[in-house]
């Protein structure tokens, strides 16, 4: 009995000492938040969705939020106007981002997990280039309505289908060929499991998902500094065995390319330069960027960019086949812009503010990156409080999206609020408003937006137009858990009937 009561009372000398000090060393004048307790501060409050759980203390906290996860403060700002504060006002001093483990080690360098310097200034230059420019867009055009028509070919009628498979297909061709002039899946080969081109893509698109998971992963060593010193979990050696993974599949690929570089052929004879090509010519001029920083460049775009344009459709088209009268709407105005004897073209977007307004509703609701991660600079201070620097800050782009006071009746698919007559017309989400954040905002605004906006409208107006998706009885919103990019946790599977002539499939 008094061996218990004297570690009861040695538990509670420790946890006062733990508390005592955190009271002396905590910043004192923060916003308001949730209680923290020694070693783990608030993390018992986020549950497995945190962007829900956040969005939540929120409602009681307010809309500027100071939370312990561990041993890390966060603020967490959930309003229009804290977010402006941050990405817009102040975003010089908070443009930099959150120390992480598994992108330190799968993508060193990167331009997405690394601070702004001249290294990710100059990277951003080079991806905007290859991938966003007018000149870049119009020279890709064809590229994208080939993978687009292949879509249509490959897609069975009257049958179930598995929407999120042909989006993975549709996202990996395009971006392999973007990046390196490969296409990973030949039309012959879709249901040819045993083609070399079918086990690439598959490797492609299981490394992106994991890449995807192992970066969603809550690493405790993130916020509690001892478990990362001592690492217990051998978490840091899993990384490193992940990335030689990475490393092997692109250093062939990066191989064949400087032999094909330093043969008597100029790569401009045989092909439009690649983003590949584009690193490599920067390798070569200068010291800024070697084979290393290529590689993970070059993984960083599947990274970046697959599972959230592929996210993104996905959910557009989950949230359509519960909602067969905006499913209708969509249609009639596909119809009278596009008719029915061609398939759509990325021309007819400007046309088609339906599908616009989809791509919205669907972005607000299922925001494929739930958070903006940002990091102070130099110490200042935002609506009075004291934030010093090194601190986080992160804006809830998914609690901004289900606010009521912005979006009335906000948990309903309503594409309709975003046109004329509708509650938020105008709203646009390309960084101007700061109640619709899918792609954040200032100078780390998603550096592939014109690309993704374009894609996911191309997709999504290509799959209406051609059939009509009914979804099984089953069919729901989950989402997954444990991941970077929020996708539905059991892909979309819907029963696709045609509604257009049988030549435009064959296109
Ligand atoms: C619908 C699809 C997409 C969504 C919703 C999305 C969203 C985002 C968001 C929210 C950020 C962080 C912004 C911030 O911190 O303020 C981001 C960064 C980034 N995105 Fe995207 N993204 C998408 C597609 C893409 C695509 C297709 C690519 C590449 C081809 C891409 C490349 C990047 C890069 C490189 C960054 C890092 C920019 C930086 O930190 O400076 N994204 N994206």
């Amino acid at each position: 009995m008094y061996v218990t009561l004297l570690n009861r009372g040695s538990a509670i000398a420790v946890v006062a000492i733990f508390l005592l000090a955190r009271f002396i060393t905590t910043p004192k004048n923060i916003p308001p938040g949730p209680f923290a307790w020694p070693i783990i501060g608030s993390l018992h409050l986020i549950g497995p969705y945190p962007h829900r759980s956040l969005a939540k203390l929120a409602e009681k906290y307010g809309s500027l939020m100071s939370v312990w996860f561990g041993q890390r403060l966060i603020i967490f700002a959930t309003s229009p106007e804290t977010a402006l504060e941050f990405v817009k006002t102040q975003d010089a001093n908070f443009c930099s981002r959150p120390k992480q483990q598994a992108p330190s080690v799968l993508l060193p360098h990167d331009l997405t997990f690394s601070d702004v310097t001249s290294h990710s200034k100059l990277l951003r230059k080079i991806f905007q280039q290859q991938f966003t420019t007018s000149k870049k867009m119009e020279a890709t055009q064809q590229l994208r309505a080939n993978e687009f028509a292949h879509m249509l070919r490959t897609i069975p009628h009257d049958t179930t289908v598995n929407v999120k498979f042909h989006l993975e297909v549709l996202a990996g061709n395009i971006f392999s060929q973007l990046v390196m002039s490969r296409r990973l899946l030949q039309p012959s080969s879709i249901e040819d499991t045993t083609t070399d081109s079918t086990e690439k893509l598959k490797d492609l698109m299981k490394i992106t998902a994991d890449l995807d998971r192992i970066i969603g992963t809550f690493n405790p060593g993130d916020f509690i500094p001892a478990v990362k010193r001592f690492d217990l979990a051998g978490i840091g050696c899993k990384f490193k065995q992940f990335r030689n993974r990475m490393d092997s599949f692109v250093e062939k690929i990066i191989q064949e390319r400087l032999e094909e570089r330093k043969s008597s052929r100029a790569p401009k004879e045989l092909r439009e330069k690649d983003y590949l090509d584009a690193l490599l010519d920067e390798a070569d001029q200068q010291k800024e960027i070697d084979l290393n920083v290529v590689k993970t460049m070059i993984w960083e775009i599947f990274a970046a960019g697959m599972e959230t344009n592929i996210a993104s459709s996905e959910w557009a088209m989950a949230e359509l086949v519960n909602a067969p009268h905006t499913m209708k709407k969509a249609q009639a105005e596909l119809d009278a812009v596009v008719g029915r004897d061609r398939m759509v073209k990325e021309s007819d977007l400007p046309n088609l503010p339906y599908i616009k307004a989809i791509a919205k509703e669907s972005l607000r609701l299922h925001p494929p990156v739930p958070f903006l991660a940002h990091q102070c600079i130099k110490s200042c201070k935002a609506f009075g409080y004291d934030i010093k620097s090194g601190t986080s800050v992160f804006v809830n782009v998914y609690g901004l999206g289900r606010l009521e006071s912005i979006y009335p009746d906000p948990n309903t698919f309503n594409p309709d609020r975003f046109l004329p007559g509708g509650s938020n017309v105008g709203l646009d989400y390309q960084g101007q408003n700061f109640e619709l954040l899918p792609f954040g905002s200032g100078r780390r605004i998603c550096a592939g937006m014109p690309v993704a906006s374009l894609m996911v409208q191309t997709a999504v107006a290509t799959l209406l137009h051609a059939f009509t998706w009914i979804a099984p009885k089953d069919h729901e919103l989950m989402e997954g858990l444990g991941a970077a990019s929020l996708s539905k946790a059991v892909p979309l599977k819907a029963h696709a009937t045609p509604r257009l002539p049988s030549h435009v499939y064959s296109l």
